[in-house]
């Protein structure tokens, strides 16, 4: 993304502003972004906190050359019908919405005006993120290539097909929350066998962070490093049997399969609404 570019945010509750405070860490000039929020709180909070310009929809995308819409999935329709009109044909619409595919936004939007589709994640707040990148119809490698700039602020980018991203969604969109969760059951684990509850806390999390990076840093398979913990006849087995027993493993496959197609039925939704509107003759204008 060159030096001039300038970056709306429409939508700034926690993803929103993620993404702003990773760019403002990375060293982006505030001056090049500005954002909107429906909620008048939110949007003094957030003046107060990183001193950015905060608009109205209409005029944020009059400045902008790239716009990011970091709405929930179910207000994306009325923001894009909001917006619509007045996209340029040159300006970069990104969605971060899970669900929300890419053809839908493209029919609310101006004939051939890029739409990019994101999957980020919250560990973003610490340059951890993990987020994926799909291309619409009218979007080209240099459109794929600013929205990667600006998510690497953040974290790592893998640029993959659109069909990927309801997967991605449940893997690692929403994986934190299954990590947090096996952090909170860990914690209780602690407690209930008497340890003090912040001795528990330290514990877990530096095994839960030691783990991660253990991952990282070597490459190794994950069933390596637990078989490298796992002594004969000792405390780890015992502790697998367990798990084993409560079909731990069948039950995540089960949780991400219905985080998938949680975000399958969004966009069903997105696109019942669409059709509904085009019965209805409520057409937004789009031609895209
Ligand atoms: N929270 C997460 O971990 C992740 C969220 N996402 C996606 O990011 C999007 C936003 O999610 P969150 O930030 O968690 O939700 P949120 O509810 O914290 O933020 C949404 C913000 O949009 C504002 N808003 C709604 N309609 C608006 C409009 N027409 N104009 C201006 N502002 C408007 C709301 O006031 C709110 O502050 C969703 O589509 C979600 O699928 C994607 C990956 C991870
Ligand atoms: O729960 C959700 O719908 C959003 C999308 C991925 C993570 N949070």
């Amino acid at each position: 993304m060159a030096d001039h570019d300038r970056l709306a945010i429409l939508g700034a509750g926690v993803m929103g502003e993620t993404v702003l405070s990773g760019l403002l860490r990375a060293g982006w000039d505030v001056g090049r972004i500005v954002a909107t929020d429906r909620r008048p709180a939110r949007e003094a909070e957030l003046k107060d906190r990183y001193g950015v310009r905060m608009l109205t929809n209409l005029d944020a995308v009059a400045e902008a050359d790239t716009v990011l819409m970091v709405v929930k999935p179910q207000d994306m329709r009325d923001l894009l019908t909001e917006i619509g009109p007045s996209v340029r044909p040159d300006t970069l619409i990104v969605s971060l919405a899970a669900g929300v595919e890419t053809i839908l936004i493209e029919d609310l939007l101006p004939a051939g005006v890029p739409v990019v589709r994101v999957m980020p994640n919250t560990p973003a707040q610490v340059d951890e993120g993990m987020a994926t990148i799909s291309a619409g119809r009218h979007a080209g490698d240099d459109h794929v290539q600013r929205v990667s700039a600006i998510l690497a602020a953040t974290g790592r980018v893998l640029v993959v097909p659109e069909k990927y991203q309801d997967a991605v969604t449940a893997i690692s969109g929403t994986g934190p929350a299954y990590l947090f969760f096996v952090v909170e059951a860990m914690i209780e684990a602690g407690v209930h066998l008497g340890l003090p509850r912040d001795t528990a806390t330290e514990l877990v999390v530096q095994t839960m962070l030691g783990s991660a990076k253990l991952l990282r840093e070597t490459g190794e398979h994950p069933t390596v490093l637990r078989e490298r913990v796992t002594s004969p006849g000792g405390t780890t087995a015992a502790a697998i049997r367990e798990l084993e027993q409560h079909r731990v493993r069948a039950a995540f496959m089960g949780a991400m399969e219905a985080a998938r197609d949680r975000s399958r039925d969004l966009a069903a939704a997105a696109r019942a609404a669409a059709v509904q509107d085009h019965q209805s003759g409520n057409d937004h204008g789009g031609t895209g």
